[in-house]
């Protein structure tokens, strides 16, 4: 059993929530993407947060820097979960997680980029990290790169901790990283690029719920 994520990566606004307003009935967490909060800011959050209290909400800051700081005003706005590089300072990291459990919240620490996922996962999960995220990002994605060696080798760890899996994920892959660990499924380009998002979203949660 896996939660699942939508992944929201449009920049547009109304867009967005139009896409939500398809999508929440059928998914756990709905993320607004690291492009879209960059474009819309914290007022998308806002919207979202009213319209969909039965979803958790992940904003997808990938913060670099003054974690604490950046993070803050996302929590206080309604986030459930807000991501950190895991290639940023331990500071950083430490930032977010503290300021996650300020708010009785959660921190992410997304392993994309980080050349020692293994030695990585485990310092952020001794400082405090609440989930893990295996990301192979839509750049990588581009140049035929996964996340299931990737998730394997965090999930080997069994470190206790939650570990979300993004990067191309879609129904006929959903199953295989529910049972290689993953306890958060993301989804975005499988979603949002269907025919049917409702649809497709509901599929994908049905094996992850399985
Ligand atoms: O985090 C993401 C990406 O790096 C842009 O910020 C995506 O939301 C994530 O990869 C999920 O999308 P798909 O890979 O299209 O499923």
């Amino acid at each position: 059993m896996a939660l699942t994520q939508m992944a929201l990566d449009s920049l547009d606004f109304d867009g967005t929530v139009a896409l939500a307003t398809l999508v929440a009935p059928h998914v756990d967490i709905l993320e607004i993407g690291t492009p879209c909060i960059k474009h819309n800011g914290v007022k998308l959050l806002e919207v979202l947060r009213a319209k969909f209290p039965n979803n958790k909400i992940l904003v997808d800051l990938k913060t670099m820097d003054a974690g604490f700081y950046e993070a803050e005003p996302f929590y206080k706005a309604g986030a459930d979960i807000c991501t950190v590089l895991g290639c940023a300072d331990i500071g950083t990291i430490k930032g977010v997680i503290d300021v996650a459990n300020k708010y009785g919240k959660k921190a992410q620490v997304d392993l994309i980029n980080v050349a020692d996922k293994a030695a990585k996962t485990k310092e952020v999960a001794a400082a405090g990290a609440h989930i893990i995220g295996v990301h192979t990002g839509l750049d990588q994605q581009a140049a035929g790169q996964t996340p299931f060696t990737d998730l394997a080798l965090v999930a080997a760890l069994n470190l206790g901790v939650e570990i979300s899996v993004a990067g191309g994920v879609k129904a006929a892959t959903t199953a295989q990283v529910r049972d290689a660990g993953a306890t958060i499924i993301v989804a975005g380009a499988a979603i949002y690029g269907a025919a049917d998002p409702a649809a497709s979203a509901a599929e994908i949660t049905a094996i992850a719920h399985a």
